[in-house]
C-alpha cells in the first residue's frame, strides 16, 4: 500500500496573495491500493466519493502524464485538514493524487516536477508549492512556463495559531469579490510588503511582521465575508499577536512571538466562539512525503 502524508498551507500570508505560501504541522494521509472495482473512496464525505473526487483527479492527471493506464484503485482518506477554511484542503487532495501515482509508478517524477503539475491543476502555486517542499515559499511563474519557487526558513521563535470557523468559505466565492485592477501606487505598496514580510518571518521579528503583513489586495475585500473577523482581529491584537486571513478564509491566522500569547490567544478565541476549531502550529519544513508500507 501507498501512504502519502501531505500538510496543510497557508497562502497568501496577508500580503503575499497567489504567490507566498507556508506549509504547517497539520497532516492527511491518503493510502491508495489495488482495488477489484475500478474507484472505492473511503473517508470523506459522500458528496466526493466518485470520480470527481479531487484526489482521484489528481491520480489520474498523474498516471496520464507518465503515460501509465489509470489502475483500480482504492483511496483511504485519513483527514484532518478543514475542507474550505482556506488551509489547502484542494492543495492537499492534488499533492496527494500526484504524489501516490508517481510512487505507483515508481516514482519518476522529482518535487519540481510535480509542483508543475500541481499548479496547472490548483491554478496558482501558493499552497501547492509549500505542500510539496514545506517551509515558507515565493514561488511564479517564468518566462519558459516554468515555476520558480524561492524556500525561506521561518524563525522557529514564532508560533502560528490557526483559528478556524465553523463556516466555510469556497476558494471560488472569495476570489469573486476581488476587485480586476490595481493602480500603481497600491501595487508599489504590496511589493514594498511582501518583499519586507518575507525577511521579518525569516527573522522573527513580529513587530516587523505586524506592519509588514498590513494587505491593500485581497483582504479587504475578504474580511466582509467573514462575519467574525473584526472580533477575532481585536481579541488576537488584544492578546499581541498578529492576524492574517489564512489562504481565501475562513480561517484567521494569529502569529505571536511567544507562547503565553499564542495561548491567550487560543483561549479568548474559544471563549467567545466555543464551536471554532483551534490549532497551535509549527512550521513544517518537510513538505509531503510518501511510503510503501
Ligand atoms: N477530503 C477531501 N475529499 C475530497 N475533496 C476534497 C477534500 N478536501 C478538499 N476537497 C476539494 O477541495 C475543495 C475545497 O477547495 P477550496 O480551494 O475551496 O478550499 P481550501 O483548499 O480548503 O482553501 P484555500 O485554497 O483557501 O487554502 C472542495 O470543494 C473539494 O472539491
Ligand atoms: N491565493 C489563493 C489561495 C486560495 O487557494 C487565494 O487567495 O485565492
Amino acid at each position: 500500500m501507498i501512504r502519502i502524508k501531505v500538510p496543510a498551507t497557508s497562502a497568501n500570508l496577508g500580503v503575499g496573495f497567489d504567490c507566498m505560501g507556508l506549509a504547517v504541522s497539520l497532516y492527511s494521509t491518503i493510502d491508495f491500493e489495488q482495488s477489484s472495482q475500478k474507484l472505492i473512496i473511503n473517508g470523506c464525505d459522500e458528496q466526493f466519493q466518485n470520480e470527481q473526487n479531487l484526489i482521484y483527479q489528481a491520480f489520474v492527471r498523474g498516471c496520464q502524464f507518465l503515460n501509465q493506464p489509470v489502475p483500480n484503485v482504492k483511496i483511504t482518506i485519513d483527514n484532518h485538514v478543514p475542507v474550505s477554511r482556506g488551509l489547502g484542503s484542494s492543495a492537499v487532495c492534488i499533492v496527494g493524487g500526484l504524489m501516490g501515482a508517481n510512487l505507483w509508478f515508481d516514482s519518476p517524477l522529482n518535487k519540481e516536477e510535480i509542483l508543475t503539475l500541481a499548479t496547472e491543476m490548483e491554478g496558482h502555486s501558493d499552497n501547492v508549492a509549500p505542500a510539496i517542499l514545506g517551509n515558507l515559499n515565493v514561488s511564479f511563474t517564468d518566462s519558459q512556463e516554468n515555476i520558480q519557487n524561492v524556500a525561506f526558513k521561518v524563525s522557529p521563535d514564532l508560533f502560528f495559531v490557526a483559528l478556524v470557523p465553523d463556516y466555510q468559505l469556497s476558494t471560488k466565492k472569495a476570489r469573486q469579490v476581488l476587485p480586476k485592477s490595481m493602480d500603481y501606487q497600491t501595487v508599489s505598496y504590496q511589493v514594498g510588503h511582501a518583499v519586507a514580510l518575507s525577511k521579518a518571518l525569516e527573522s522573527g521579528n513580529l513587530e516587523l511582521i505586524r506592519q509588514a503583513i498590513i494587505d491593500k489586495m485581497h483582504e479587504p475585500f475578504r474580511s466582509k465575508l467573514i462575519p467574525d473577523y473584526s472580533a477575532v482581529k481585536s481579541i488576537c491584537q488584544k492578546d499581541g499577536g498578529v492576524l492574517y486571513i489564512s489562504g481565501s478564509g475562513s480561517t484567521l491566522m494569529a502569529i505571536a512571538s511567544n507562547l503565553n500569547d499564542a495561548q491567550k490567544i487560543i483561549d479568548e478565541t474559544k471563549k467567545s466562539f466555543p464551536n471554532w476549531e483551534t490549532h497551535l502550529l509549527s512550521v513544517d519544513t518537510k513538505g509531503a512525503s510518501g511510503d510503501l508500507i
